[in-house]
């Protein structure tokens, strides 16, 4: 029998782009509001009740009402939001870094946030090694895409097309702070300047590390090796070769949607200096993708299917 799967926010960004990422599969079968229900309690605690896995596309505070709308059904749960990231009682699908029977195994599911999914695959093996130290603080310097933003940031994108750049995050307190210190282990939330690039999605997280400064025992071969070694056979995250480093990472306005992950790391020529970073899809590993990915192997199913890699 068909898994049935209930999309609460099908009508917004991340919803779509499941949906697009389940059609055709005959393992999955969709339970769909109308647009006239879909904000309706009545109609979402039916169908969260009627479901075998609820995926939340929702806002934070949404998400949480739809977890308390579905008390005593049994459903399970991925939340796409940053409601329950850190939260009690959840497991965080990065199922490269807390292990695929974890989230095989687990009820309630929460999907990392898509600058945290670069920054965590950069950052937490090597500090969970013992190669950088748990209690440095850490800087991100990361771009998205405007769809990151959700309905909201697409319209106001693609209504002043004059924008060329939009520095945000600067009151230093963004959602996805608790997640990348929780995941990564750190003593410190990182400092955090992430931007939005008039394209409509895309992804570039960069962790700068002045080796030297930090005390860090490792040089970049090190670094490289062991994040080559913690992703190696994953059909999902690839460690681009410290040899073929290129000399620039591209975000491109006509990407298509991708579900992959790509680590690079870079030194300079004394080595006292390296900058690692992740490019993906905000709405590919970065959400959507991530979504299906978890819901996959909650399911028994290959990782990789339905998405793009
Ligand atoms: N966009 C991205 O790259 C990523 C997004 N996420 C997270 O995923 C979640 C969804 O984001 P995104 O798809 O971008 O946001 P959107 O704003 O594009 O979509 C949210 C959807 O939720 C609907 N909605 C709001 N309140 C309710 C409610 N009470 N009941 C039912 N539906 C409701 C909205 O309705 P309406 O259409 O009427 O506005 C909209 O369709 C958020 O928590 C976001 O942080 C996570 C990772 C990446
Ligand atoms: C460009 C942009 O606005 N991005 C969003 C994050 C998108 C995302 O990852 O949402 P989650 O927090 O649910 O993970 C932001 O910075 O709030």
């Amino acid at each position: 029998m068909a898994t049935r799967i209930f999309i609460d926010g099908a009508a917004g960004t991340t919803g779509i782009e499941i949906r697009e990422r389940l059609a055709g599969r005959a393992d999955f079968e969709l339970l769909l509001l109308d647009d006239a229900q879909r904000k309706s309690e009545a109609a979402r605690k039916e169908a969260l009740h009627a479901a075998d896995v609820a995926i939340l596309c929702l806002p934070d505070d949404a998400a949480k009402e739809a977890v308390a709308l579905a008390e005593g059904s049994g459903t399970r749960f991925i939340d796409a939001s940053s409601a329950h990231r850190v939260a009690d009682g959840w497991t965080y699908g990065f199922p490269e870094l807390i292990g695929h029977a974890a989230v095989a195994g687990a009820e309630r599911v929460s999907n990392p946030g898509c600058y945290p999914t670069g920054f965590l695959a950069l950052v937490a093996p090597l500090v969970r090694a013992g190669l950088l130290p748990a209690s440095w603080p850490y800087t991100v310097n990361a771009v998205s895409g405007y769809s990151g933003g959700g309905k909201a940031l697409i319209e106001r994108f693609e209504a002043e097309t004059d924008i060329a750049f939009r520095a945000y995050g600067l009151a230093m307190g963004h959602k996805h702070l608790p997640e990348m210190q929780r995941h990564a282990g750190l003593a410190h939330a990182p400092v955090f300047s992430p931007g939005v690039v008039p394209g409509f999605r895309g992804m570039l997280v960069d962790v700068p590390l002045p080796l030297a400064a930090m005390g860090a025992q490792a040089d970049i071969a090190v670094l490289h090796l062991a994040l080559a070694d913690f992703f190696a056979g994953s059909p999902v995250v690839k460690v681009h070769p410290l040899e073929d480093a290129p000399s620039e990472l591209l975000l491109h306005t006509g990407a298509t949607p991708w579900d992959g992950l790509e680590l690079f790391a870079f030194a300079s020529a004394d080595g006292a200096q390296v900058r690692l970073v992740a490019r993906l899809d905000n709405l590919g590993k970065g959400a959507s993708g991530a979504a299906i990915q978890n819901l996959n192997i909650m399911c028994g199913l290959p990782e990789t299917e339905g998405l793009t890699l």
